[in-house]
């Protein structure tokens, strides 16, 4: 069932929040995005824009602001890590009702500690989301996945706050688990994404080419990321992962590939540096992450404290 009465905020109106305020916009709902100057006035003047093979092409009509003004019910976070701070002085704390939600759609597992330092431990419902979605333009969005799934979690939020998210992203699309252990889902996403996104950007290639050309540190890398994963509350399973890579189109393309070929800031802290943060906190060996991280990305690494196990 739609919740017509259900108001919405997107905060970073890009490749995951574009899509998604364009579907719940287009049953109706009313979604604010909320994003720079130039993105707001575009989103006003054009809408979003949707390309995509499994929902068509579509237009949807959005409000959109610089900052959030009125109280909204959930407040999706999809802005990258390296924009969060900045983007989340549009979300005045104040504006937000005791019972709204903030979700976080970010990729990593360490964004929910300072959203809940932000806004509250019984408003936080940190999700992740397994699609391909691009920005290619201030509220153009194109979608290549044949498949958008979100898993929502929220441990000390009201239930029937989250059933009623769950049941509007539904109703406008989405494929959507309501998932009890939050470190569980996210430590699932980060296990399936932290080989790929490392691998693809480190020798620039699509999925096909790592499987193929690089699968020994593949390998390597996926049962590495699985013993943090699993020292860290989720049930990974390394064969199951590499099953699923094996699954995929072979030109899939990670979000951090994609932000390096366009010269854009990496989420390297954010993936590669939470995975190897997690290791030395539970004393698991990573070797291969900690090379790839390094070649990645030096200059944070340097400044890294001393006393890793890793
Ligand atoms: N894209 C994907 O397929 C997937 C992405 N993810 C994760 O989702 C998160 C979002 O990624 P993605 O959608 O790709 O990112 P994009 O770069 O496509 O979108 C980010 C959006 O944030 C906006 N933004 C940047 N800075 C600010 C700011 N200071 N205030 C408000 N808005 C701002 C950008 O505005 P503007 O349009 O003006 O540039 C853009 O609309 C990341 O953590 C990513 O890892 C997870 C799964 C898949
Ligand atoms: C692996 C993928 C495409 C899954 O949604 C992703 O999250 C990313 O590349 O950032």
């Amino acid at each position: 069932m739609a919740n017509d009465d259900l108001r919405v905020a997107v905060l970073g109106p890009g490749g995951v929040g574009g899509l998604l305020a364009a579907l719940l916009a287009r049953t109706g709902l009313r979604v604010t995005c909320l994003a720079g100057d130039g993105t707001a006035r575009a989103l006003r003047e054009n809408g979003i824009r949707v390309r995509s093979g499994h929902y068509g092409p579509f237009t949807a009509r959005v409000e959109a602001d610089t900052e959030l003004r009125e109280p909204a019910d959930i407040v999706i976070v999809a802005v990258k890590h390296t924009a969060l701070d900045a983007a989340l002085e549009r979300v005045p704390a104040k504006k937000l009702d005791e019972d709204a939600l903030v979700v976080p759609l970010l990729n990593g597992v360490e964004h929910p500690a300072v959203l809940r330092e932000r806004y509250g431990v019984g408003r936080l419902a940190p999700a992740v989301i397994r699609v391909e979605s691009t920005r290619v333009a201030p509220g153009v969005i194109e979608h290549d996945s044949p498949f958008v799934e979100v898993d929502l979690t929220g441990e000390t939020v009201a239930r029937d706050r989250l059933d009623r998210l769950a049941g509007a992203l539904e109703w406008a699309g989405v494929r959507v688990r309501v998932l009890d252990g939050e470190a569980a889902a996210l430590w699932a996403k980060m296990a399936f994404l932290a080989p790929f996104a490392l691998l693809t950007t480190r020798y620039g290639v699509p999925l096909g080419g790592v499987r193929t050309r690089y699968r020994e540190e593949l390998v390597a890398l996926v049962e590495e990321t699985a013993a943090v994963a699993r020292a860290s509350g989720a049930a990974a399973d390394p064969t199951a992962a590499l099953a699923r890579y094996d699954a995929l189109p072979a030109e899939m393309k990670s979000s951090m590939q994609r932000d390096a070929e366009a010269d854009r800031p990496l989420e390297l802290d954010a993936i590669g540096g939470a995975l190897l943060r997690a290791a030395e906190r539970h004393e698991v060996a990573v070797p291969v992450a900690t090379r790839l991280v390094r070649e990645l990305g030096w200059s944070f690494l340097d400044s890294w404290g001393p006393g890793r196990t890793v």
